[in-house]
C-alpha cells in the first residue's frame, strides 16, 4: 500500500506543505513544483536569494530537499533581518497545501483555518512559468556578465542558468570548507557569489552592529570584519551565553581572551555581513 508523503517550506507567516503518494510522483515533478515555490517566495520578498536549512540547521539544495524528503524546511534570505523565520511550533497565517500528482497540483490556500482559495495547476502550467522566471533571471545574468565565448543553443544556456539558479547560494555547513566549484560552467559560481558577495558587504560602524544585540539577530566584530552569529549561537562550542557576552560589540578582547587560536574568519566567513569602519 502507497503512503503519503510531505514536505513543509515555512518562511515568515507562511507554510507551504507539498503532499504526494509515495512513489506514485516522478521526481523530477516534484522538483518543479518546489522551484515554483521558491520562486513565488523570491517575488515576493524580492530577492534572487534563498537560504534552505532543515531543523538542525543544515543547509540544502532543491534537490536534495526531495531527495532526504527533509519534512521541515526554512527559508531564510541573507541579510534581510525583517524576514524571520518562525519557530516550528508557532502557527502560520498563510498555508498553502499542494496536491501532487504527475499531471497536475491542487493548490488549497487557508489563512488560519479558514479555506480562502483552492486551484488547480496542471503540471505544464508550473513548467512554463518556471520558465519564464528563468528566462527573466538570464536576461539579468546576460546584462551583468561576461558573455559566453561560444553559444550552442538557447536551450543548453538555459539549462546552464537553472544550475546557476539552483545552486545559489554555496551551501557548507558552518565550520565546514565550502566544496570548490568544479562543474564547467561559463561563469564560475565561485566567481558569482563571490562578485555578489563583495557588493554585498558594508562598511559598518559600532553602532550598526550594537542595534544587532539580541539573539534573533546576532552581530559581533572580529578582527574588523562585522558577522552575523544569529545561527553560530546554538553551535558555539563554549555554549550560547558565552557568545551572547560580545554579541553587539566588538568582541576582539573577549574573542582573544578565551581562544586566540581558533580561526574565527575560516568558521564565519559566509556569515560575514561587511567590515567595521572607525566612525568619527
Ligand atoms: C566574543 C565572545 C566569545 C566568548 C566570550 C567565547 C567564549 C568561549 C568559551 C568560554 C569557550 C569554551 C572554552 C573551553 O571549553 O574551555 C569557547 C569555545 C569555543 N569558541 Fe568561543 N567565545 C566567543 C566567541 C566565539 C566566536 C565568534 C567563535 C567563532 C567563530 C568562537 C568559537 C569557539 C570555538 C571553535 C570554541 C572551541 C575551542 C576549542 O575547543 O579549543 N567563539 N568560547
Amino acid at each position: 500500500m502507497n503512503n503519503k508523503e510531505e514536505i513543509n517550506l515555512y518562511i515568515e507567516e507562511r507554510q507551504d506543505t507539498l503532499i504526494w503518494m509515495q512513489d506514485e510522483v516522478e521526481l523530477e515533478i516534484l522538483e518543479e513544483v518546489v522551484t515554483f515555490i521558491l520562486n513565488d517566495i523570491k517575488q515576493k520578498f524580492q530577492t534572487d536569494i534563498l537560504t534552505l536549512r532543515d531543523e538542525e540547521n543544515q543547509y540544502y539544495e532543491i534537490d536534495q530537499i526531495i531527495e532526504f524528503k527533509r519534512p521541515h524546511t526554512y527559508i531564510t534570505i541573507p541579510q534581510r533581518h525583517d524576514v524571520k523565520t518562525l519557530a516550528m511550533n508557532q502557527l502560520r497565517q498563510n498555508r498553502s497545501i499542494y496536491h501532487i500528482s504527475n499531471e497536475k497540483v491542487l493548490v488549497e490556500k487557508y489563512k488560519g483555518t479558514r479555506k480562502v482559495e483552492s486551484v488547480d495547476y496542471s503540471i505544464a502550467v508550473i513548467k512554463k512559468t518556471n520558465q519564464k522566471y528563468l528566462d527573466t533571471l538570464k536576461g539579468i545574468f546576460d546584462d551583468l556578465l561576461i558573455q559566453p565565448k561560444k553559444r550552442n543553443s538557447v536551450t543548453q544556456e538555459t539549462q546552464q542558468t537553472i544550475q546557476l539558479q539552483q545552486n545559489q547560494p554555496e551551501s557548507p555547513k558552518f565550520g565546514q570548507q565550502p566544496k570548490e566549484n568544479t562543474s564547467p560552467s561559463w561563469i564560475s559560481k565561485r566567481a558569482l557569489n563571490e562578485s555578489i558577495k563583495k557588493c554585498e558587504l558594508k562598511q559598518l560602524t559600532l553602532e550598526d552592529v550594537s542595534k544587532h544585540n539580541t539573539s534573533d539577530s546576532a552581530w559581533i566584530v572580529i578582527n574588523s570584519k562585522v558577522y552575523d552569529v544569529t545561527h553560530y549561537l546554538n553551535k558555539h562550542p563554549g555554549g550560547k551565553e558565552q557568545l551572547m557576552r560580545g554579541v553587539g560589540t566588538d568582541g576582539t578582547p573577549l574573542f582573544m581572551q578565551h581562544h586566540p587560536w581558533v580561526n574565527a574568519h575560516y568558521l564565519l566567513e559566509h556569515s560575514q555581513v561587511g567590515f567595521l569602519i572607525n566612525h568619527k
